[in-house]
């Protein structure tokens, strides 16, 4: 069968980084959209890191991927997003000693106001955008802002890992695979304050929370998940690579290839208001996607102990959307 020509334009951000190693291959190989779609990949940098990026570059033509169709590194955003359909802006800048909160919005506004201009600027008139550089739902909005010609919903930050987590755990605790959990659901930031949700997950017919304890679903569950990235980084000295870049391919690879029938995953995507989440922050929520676009799933009954956690979450959102309102970046 022949395959189609026009190759879809993905660019990676941070692509001489520990995800984008751990991510290019993937892409390249077919595992983010399919095995009938070939790619094309820009890959953006910082200019100290280009060699770096080139070097990669240099492994991706070694694998001989049949649908990869070239591979452009620049360090320029403008021309990283010309034309992009799929925009992984997984670069971001990390916390280092010293650097208070303000300091890491700011850095990062830097970096996501002038890459939301590009996406605005030259994207393809179906872009879909995934940010993964923390933090993530506050870099997704900055970016979203400055797009103002790109539909809002096509800004999304990834919350499908601590999707994955909270499914690994759940599946071990109930000695079961995770193939067996469905309607899994991470609600608000992608941060400690995150709310995944066992009172609408289900397993064996039956809520999970219903088949586990109430101290383990608050003390052991929602922390564990919620402080799984701090513990990979205590554990390997870095943060999550490949977990992360596989949840980005998932992600992208639900949005395109859309839901299953009767489940829903976790993303992050403009707040419609839905479930009392202001309208305009990118919170977390229970979704589905038919191939093209998000939907907030709608209609789910929410409990005190959920409401407490979600308002949370979003208490949070709120104040990292204000102080990036203060330094003018949205
Ligand atoms: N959302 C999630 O679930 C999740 C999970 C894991 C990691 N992360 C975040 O993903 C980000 C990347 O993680 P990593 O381990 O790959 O980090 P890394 O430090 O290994 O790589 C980041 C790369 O981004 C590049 N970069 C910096 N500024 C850039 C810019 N303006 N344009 C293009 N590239 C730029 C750097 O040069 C570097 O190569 C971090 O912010 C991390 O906290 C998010
Ligand atoms: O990079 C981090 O701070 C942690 C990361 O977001 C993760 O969830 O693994």
């Amino acid at each position: 069968m022949s395959q189609p020509s026009t190759p879809v334009k993905v660019t990676v951000t941070g692509a001489a980084g520990q995800i984008g190693y751990a991510l290019l291959f993937r892409i390249a190989s077919g595992q983010m959209l399919g095995p009938d779609t070939p790619v094309e990949l820009n890959l953006l940098e910082i200019t100290p890191a280009l060699k770096a990026a080139e070097g990669t570059a240099m492994e991706l033509d070694d694998c001989a991927f049949p649908l990869l169709r070239g591979i452009n590194i620049t360090d320029d955003a403008t021309k990283a997003f010309d034309g992009v359909n799929v925009a992984l802006l997984v670069g971001a800048r990390p916390r280092s000693a010293g650097m208070e909160r303000g300091d890491l919005l700011e850095a990062n506004g830097g970096i996501f106001k002038p890459q939301g201009e590009a996406i605005n600027a030259g994207a393809a008139d179906d872009v879909k955008v995934l940010v993964v550089g923390n933090p993530a739902n506050t870099n997704a909005l900055i970016a979203q802002s400055h797009a103002p010609d790109v539909p809002a919903g096509r800004f999304t930050a990834m919350t499908r890992l601590d999707h994955n987590r909270a499914l690994a755990q759940a599946a071990a605790k109930l000695d079961i695979g995770v193939d067996e959990i469905s309607k899994m659901t991470i609600w608000g930031n992608h941060s400690a304050s995150q709310y995944p949700d066992l009172f609408h997950a289900m397993a064996d017919g039956k809520s999970i929370a219903s088949q586990v304890d109430q101290d383990w679903l608050e003390n052991t569950f929602i922390p564990t998940v919620a402080k799984r990235g701090a513990a990979i980084i205590e554990a390997r000295g870095a943060s999550s690579a490949a977990s992360a870049a596989n949840a980005a391919i998932d992600h992208v690879a639900t949005w395109v290839q859309g839901t299953p029938e009767g489940d829903w995953t976790s993303a992050a995507v403009v707040s419609d208001g839905s479930y009392g989440v202001p309208e305009g922050l990118i919170s977390s929520f229970p979704v589905t996607s038919d191939g093209t676009e998000w939907s907030i799933v709608q209609g789910l009954d929410i409990d005190e102990f959920s409401r407490g956690k979600i308002d949370a979450s979003v208490a949070e959102l709120g104040e990292e959307r204000d102080a990036v309102k203060q330094l003018g970046l949205v």
